[in-house]
């Protein structure tokens, strides 16, 4: 029932609109025609779209979001990735937006908000964050359109994949979470650019990353690959939300928490029977091979993902023993495209990120600076080359595999060898030049599956490599029996 003498709103629906949205609106008052009687609020609002800095209306009537709205007429100035919202207090006010769009202003000049401004802040992100979705299902229509098979590829071709990064990698959703039930207990992992938390989110435990002002970008790269398409996979740590503590400009991502923690940590402090080495190591490479996947599904596409700084600190261990990558900082999203333009502006970012990941598991190509970055195959051959060294990490603390002797202490690749901290230098010289690689000890059977696994993994020529798909179906065939 709408209220008595209560607001009057315009309302539409652009046939565009999502119609879980719509139908939110609809329920907040009764419509005739195109005008709405507000049931519970006294503001109206509107979702307008942004063309050529012109405003299209796409959705209006009573706003659904419990606000305040002192204005009686609907202006707006924020410019929210193409979409503007407004909220106003004056009947059939918000058939009309005044847009005075606010200059350029990165996030350094965000303002101060008064509590009133920040509540409306967060419904608008959130109420726009749902819009997106809308939009995205409007570029999924077109991308089913463009390509109608569904398929399932290892290695992206490129460049001549015609699908376009338009394709549903674009559909990020940047709507915030509220973070005041966000509680930080205890400091587990500092990093390059973050610092990692165990927290509580709604009194669940949480995995909380905080990335210090001027890391927004590292946030938002990372971000970008938790918001591609089908990414939800065991093997992927789960992406829980994001938003900005209301104290300070940290940004904020939540993630699920796996209790172990590191792999690097729990082989630190733990040696395994070669079951649960297996699983780890099984998990480890389904998971790559998840992420390097280039498919389409229910007319979504998921571009490959090439990792580029995985380490045994960017992978977690589960409570259930298998591993999930964490950390996708540098990673790069492989999006095909036709154009060589686009192709080369890849490239470039590609070449000044080489920089940032972690080298002690850099493959040689990218230690001695001959990698063919024409295309994205060699990001994904360098992530095998770590899966690799990851894989030995493990075998050397499997304590089946040094019956009758000590099991040793964890050490990374390479450090028995160079030491803890080799210089790019050292690996260059060790690892491209020297072709060495961490020692196998002598008992492991040559021949023997893994240590095909492990050879075939770190091999020099990366385009001998294996997929990180085939070392999984290699690990896989050792789990029935005990032998290696
Ligand atoms: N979801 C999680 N659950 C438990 N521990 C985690 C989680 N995510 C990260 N950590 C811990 O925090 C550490 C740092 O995390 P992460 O690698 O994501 O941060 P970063 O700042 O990107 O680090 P880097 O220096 O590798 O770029 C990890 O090595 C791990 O020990």
């Amino acid at each position: 029932p709408a209220l008595k003498n209560g607001r009057r709103c315009v309302f539409l629906a652009n046939p565009n609109t999502n119609p879980h949205n719509s139908r939110h609106m609809e329920e907040e008052g009764h419509i005739n025609g195109t005008v709405q009687y507000c049931a519970n609020t006294k503001c109206c609002t509107g979702f307008y779209r942004l063309m050529d800095n012109q405003t299209v209306a796409e959705l209006l009537g009573c706003d659904v979001v419990k606000q305040d709205c002192p204005k009686s007429t609907c202006s707006a100035s924020r410019n929210y990735h193409n979409y503007t919202t407004c909220a106003c207090s004056s009947d059939l006010c918000n058939g009309n937006i005044t847009w005075n769009p606010e200059k350029e202003n990165p996030e350094s000049e965000r303002p101060y908000y008064t509590p009133d401004m920040l509540k409306t802040v967060i419904a608008t992100i959130a109420s726009i964050g749902v819009i997106l979705v809308l939009c995205s299902l409007v570029v999924v229509v077109s991308c089913r359109h463009l390509f109608r098979v569904n398929e399932v590829k290892l290695y992206p071709s490129f460049p001549k994949e015609r699908r376009t990064s338009l394709c549903s990698c674009n559909h990020l959703i940047y709507s915030e979470i509220d973070l005041t039930s966000m509680k930080l207990q205890q400091i587990v992992g500092r990093g390059h650019y973050s610092s990692v938390w165990i927290g509580t989110y709604r009194d669940a435990p949480v995995a909380v990353k905080v990335f210090p002002k001027g890391h927004m970008r590292e946030f938002t790269s990372e971000r970008e690959v938790y918001f591609l398409p089908h990414l939800a996979h065991p093997g992927i740590t789960q992406f829980l939300g994001a938003g900005r503590k209301l104290d300070s400009s940290e940004w904020v991502m939540l993630l699920e928490l796996a209790p172990w923690g590191s792999l690097h940590s729990f082989l630190t402090k733990n040696t395994c029977d070669w079951k649960s080495t297996l699983k780890l190591g099984e998990s480890l490479a389904e998971a790559l091979a998840f992420l390097h996947s280039d498919f389409i599904k229910h007319g979504l596409h998921k571009p490959a993902v090439a990792h580029r700084d995985l380490s045994s600190s960017n992978v977690l261990v589960k409570v259930d023993g298998t591993c999930a990558l964490c950390d996708f900082g540098c990673s790069t999203i492989l999006h095909t495209s036709s154009s060589p333009q686009n192709w080369q502006r890849t490239a470039d970012v590609m070449k000044r990120s080489i920089l940032k990941a972690t080298s002690l598991y850099m493959a040689p190509e990218f230690l001695d600076g001959c990698v063919n970055l024409s295309s994205g195959v060699c990001l994904i051959q360098g992530d095998v080359y770590a899966l690799g060294l990851l894989l030995w990490e493990l075998c050397m603390r499997c304590s089946d595999l040094f019956i009758g002797c000590p099991v040793p202490e964890h050490k990374l690749p390479y450090e028995e060898e160079l030491g803890a901290n080799p210089s790019v230098e050292q690996l260059f010289s060790h690892v491209s030049e020297k072709r060495e690689r961490p020692s196998i000890p002598k008992h492991w059977q040559q021949g023997s599956v893994l240590h095909d696994v492990l050879l075939d993994s770190w091999d020099h020529d990366s385009e001998a490599r294996l997929t990180a798909q085939c070392a999984k179906d290699r690990l896989a065939t050792l789990r029935l029996g005990h032998s290696t």
